[in-house]
């Protein structure tokens, strides 16, 4: 698969503040890569790196093969950005806001219609942008960075604020573009949305990478030595070890019936992150 992404031992520094501290990894073409961390980790620093709004201290960002110091401005039809300075204009109308951009990309406006109707927007085109919902802001904010069908999408905390109602909606959009064949790169607080979406996640503490994977394999690899069962006329769980005295404790209860229910007591990403850091995210 091609590298759509490479970070290459990116350091970033302001003045003493060493916020990004040998940053490695890439993303392929097709993935969603969720990048997690506290609070002040240098999520938005590696995102603004990553879009050339920054440059780094050291070391080398390729996007789509290419060296980013290299790149020319044509870049940004390739790529979307959403982050919390993606303004819209307030006083406007939603139909109006998305004609912009669509001048700007050298978009035809009959694609204003159609990417309102796909953000759920369409019945509310000519409401002004001040009056709309923050749930409503966001999705016309998303429409904007994927009006040009960029190959690429930067995401900087898509949902946050936003209730869980909302947040589903916009998962079910990123899902629908990555299978189009967007590549997404998402910064998130949010465990359950990574764990949703994303196909690699990367745990960045401390401008540190402390554990890139697969979400179904970090449980796996982080998974406790251990299972919980429920028996029959029991009310508390007992803990089993995975090992053969325990599991055939497990075959007995199972042939004697008295087996409720079985866990395997698979941590979740945020219990990977404490575990790795001692922080929560
Ligand atoms: N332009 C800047 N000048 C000086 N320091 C900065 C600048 N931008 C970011 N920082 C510092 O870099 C560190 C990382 O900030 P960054 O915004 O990348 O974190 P983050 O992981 O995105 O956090 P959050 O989840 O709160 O947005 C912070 O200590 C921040 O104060």
């Amino acid at each position: 698969m091609e590298k759509i992404i490479e970070m290459n031992n990116i350091e970033k520094h302001f003045k003493q503040n060493r916020v990004l501290k040998g940053i490695n990894f890439s993303v392929e073409q097709g993935e969603i890569f969720g990048f997690l961390g506290p609070s002040g980790a240098g999520k938005t620093t590696t995102i603004k790196i990553l879009t050339a709004q920054l440059i780094p201290s050291s070391g080398e960002v390729r996007l789509f093969g290419n060296n980013i110091k290299s790149i020319k401005n044509n870049i940004f039809q390739q790529i979307g950005i959403l982050s919390d300075n993606s303004g819209v204009y307030e006083r406007l109308s939603v139909q109006d806001n998305l004609k912009i951009f669509a001048d700007l990309y050298n978009v035809d406006k009959k694609q204003v219609d159609i990417i309102l109707e796909r953000v759920d927007l369409l019945k509310d085109k000519k409401k002004v942008v001040k009056k709309l919902s923050r749930g409503m802001k966001q999705r016309l904010m998303l429409a904007r960075t994927f009006i040009h069908k960029p190959k690429l999408l930067f995401l900087d905390e898509p949902t946050s604020a936003l209730d869980p109602g909302t947040a589903n909606e916009i998962h079910k959009l990123l899902l629908e573009l990555n299978k189009e064949g967007t590549t997404i790169f998402l910064t998130t607080h949010r465990m359950e949305e990574a764990d949703k979406l994303c196909n690699r996640v990367a745990f960045l503490n401390n401008g540190e990478i402390v554990e890139v994977g697969n979400p179904e394999k970090l449980k796996l690899r982080y998974a406790k030595e251990s299972i919980e069962v429920l028996l029959k006329g029991n009310s508390e769980k007992v803990t089993v070890r995975k090992d053969t005295d325990g599991l055939d404790k497990i075959r007995r209860w199972m042939s004697e019936d008295r087996l409720l229910t079985i866990h395997s007591n698979e941590p979740n990403l945020e219990e990977i992150f404490l575990s790795l850091t001692g922080r929560e995210l």
